[in-house]
């Protein structure tokens, strides 16, 4: 690897600071196009260490400065004697000074794109960075498509073209790349939804600029990676006891939906609290028990029972199977007018969508997208469009702090960078996980920690969990049940594994 491509650090910025940060930079060197020379090196150090076979290497050039450096490391390629094409679309050559002057540097073939594509060995995706902005045209999208038809790997400069790198979605079609080598800064919005099925694997390329091109320009989110868990996760003191552990409250399982509670209540045992208290209907207490005898269980029709539960709760879990109907609606209510450290999730969140209750400030809500379209009365594709708009107008209206699950899941606070985390995968989109979620971050909050660290290491620690889960016997067909183990692992141990970099 060469010696200025590192990995990612947690800093993720948006396009409006790139550019500012850019402009520092180019006066630092009294040259923008010495910052194009370095991108382009760069990325070429980059492709020779991953694919130092690679005799044939095609670079898609799109007209701007993105273009500009896949012209420089089209460059580089030639005169280490590869056999290099440059292809474009027709219409596409260099708009501004910067990529021009790249493009006359380089002296090798340039071909129109009709239909496909040379064989080649690697790709280079300098289409667009960026600068991106609108659903590509016919054109584009012919030649995004061909790319992405192509046998060989692609190694994307800055962006995956047609990637939106503020907001993480994809308006119209975008290159699926094997790697993704970003210039000067990490971009917030390759780390969160559509985004993270073209980026590949991530690296930074920092372009030898000193740390002052940041000056007084602060990160728009902080990613958050399991290697960052003992950042809240400090070894119990030796003389704790299991009311210093936090006592957890646990209220949902309406008729049919039994296991959701279950599920909540032996994860917030397993993410360490100290009592966990379970508050269901009936006919769940028995199964409840044999499966979980730790947990103390209360049917929700004895009054006295429900008030001292929720009296003596340091955190409660309200939401999970809880249902709609009068049964989950009262529930819902005691436990927001309890006052107490409240986490909200499932059926509680639908109840908030229609009754508007004002939460307690410190509340944390878990909405998965369609939640929180519901709650945000927009639709889902909206929410996924822009998640961390999504999460900041939640946390606005709802004055609370917001878990927006889904694929690079991201955690936002009033006056908070918003947080998005850097693990997960597919196999967690299964019925139940999100209960287990709820279970986590509410044993956090019982154990003391505050609402924006309990949401973003609960979600960190469930994510771990479920990647440490997949990876012992994959994706598809795992269960939320098996993380519990993990959680346990996580909450405890060191918890570096070597793990994909996003
Ligand atoms: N500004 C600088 O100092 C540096 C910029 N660098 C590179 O420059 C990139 C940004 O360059 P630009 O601002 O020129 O922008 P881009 O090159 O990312 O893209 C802008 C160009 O693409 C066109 N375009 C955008 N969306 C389109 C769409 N959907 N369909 C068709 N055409 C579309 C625009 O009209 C414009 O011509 C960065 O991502 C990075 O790769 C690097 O060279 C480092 C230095
Ligand atoms: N593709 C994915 N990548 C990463 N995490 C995922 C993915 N799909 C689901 N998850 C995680 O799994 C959990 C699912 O929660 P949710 O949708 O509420 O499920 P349920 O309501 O059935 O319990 C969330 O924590 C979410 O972030
Ligand atoms: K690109």
């Amino acid at each position: 690897m060469s010696f200025d491509v590192i990995p990612f650090a947690g800093a993720l910025h948006d396009t409006a600071s790139l550019r500012r940060i850019e402009a520092a930079a180019a006066r630092s060197l009294g040259d923008s196009h010495e910052l194009m020379r370095r991108a382009g090196q760069s990325a070429w150090r980059e492709l020779l260490a991953v694919w130092p076979q690679a005799q044939r290497v095609v670079v898609v050039c799109g007209p701007g400065n993105n273009g500009g450096d896949g012209y420089v490391l089209a460059q580089h390629a030639q005169q280490a004697g590869r056999d290099v094409q440059v292809v474009r679309l027709p219409g596409d050559a260099p708009r501004g000074d910067l990529a021009r002057r790249a493009a006359e540097a380089y002296t090798g073939r340039v071909v129109e794109f009709a239909q496909s594509l040379p064989a080649c060995d690697v790709i280079v995706d300098a289409l667009f960075g960026i600068g991106f902005s609108r659903a590509p045209d016919d054109a584009t999208r012919a030649l995004i498509e061909a790319v992405n038809a192509h046998p060989a790997p692609v190694l994307a400069l800055d962006v995956p073209s047609g990637v939106d790198a503020d907001r993480g979605s994809v308006p119209g079609a975008a290159v699926d790349a094997a790697r993704t080598v970003e210039f000067i800064a990490s971009k917030s919005g390759l780390r969160t939804g559509a985004a993270l099925d073209h980026v590949g694997t991530l690296t930074l390329a920092t372009l030898q600029l000193g740390v002052d091109v940041f000056d007084g320009i602060a990160p728009q989110a902080e990613r958050i990676a399991p290697v960052d868990l003992p950042r809240w996760l400090a070894p119990r003191r030796r003389d704790s006891h299991k009311g210093s552990n936090g006592r957890v409250l646990c209220i949902g399982g309406e008729h049919g939906s039994g296991g959701a509670i279950m599920l909540c209540a032996q994860a917030a045992l397993r993410s360490g609290a100290g009592l966990v208290e379970v508050a269901t209907r009936e006919r769940h207490i028995a199964p409840l028990l044999s499966r979980l005898p730790e947990a103390m269980a209360h049917e929700v029709g004895d009054a006295r029972a429900l008030h001292d539960a929720l009296d003596r709760a340091d955190a409660i879990a309200v939401g999970p199977g809880l249902g709609q109907q009068d049964w989950g609606l009262h529930l819902y209510e005691r436990a927001v007018a309890s006052a107490k450290p409240l986490l909200l999730d499932a059926d509680a969140l639908n109840l908030l969508a229609i009754r508007p209750f004002a939460l307690p400030a410190d509340a944390v809500i878990t909405p998965h997208p369609g939640e929180a379209a519901r709650l945000l009365g927009i639709t889902t594709a909206q929410v996924q469009q822009d998640r961390f708009a999504a999460a900041r107008a939640l946390s606005e209206r709802y004055a609370c702090v917001v878990v927006l699950k889904g694929a690079g899941t991201v955690v936002a606070a009033a006056h908070e960078t918003p947080r998005v985390v850097a693990a997960g995968n597919p196999g967690m989109a299964v019925g139940g996980m999100g209960d287990v979620l709820s279970g986590v971050i509410a044993a956090l909050r019982a154990q003391g920690m505050n609402a924006f660290d309990a949401a973003s290491c609960g979600a960190l620690l469930h994510a771990a969990a479920g990647d440490a889960a997949a990876h012992e016997g994959g994706e598809r067909g795992l269960l939320p049940s098996d993380l519990m183990p993990w959680l346990r692992h996580f909450a405890n141990r060191d918890p570096y594994v070597p793990e994909p970099m996003r």
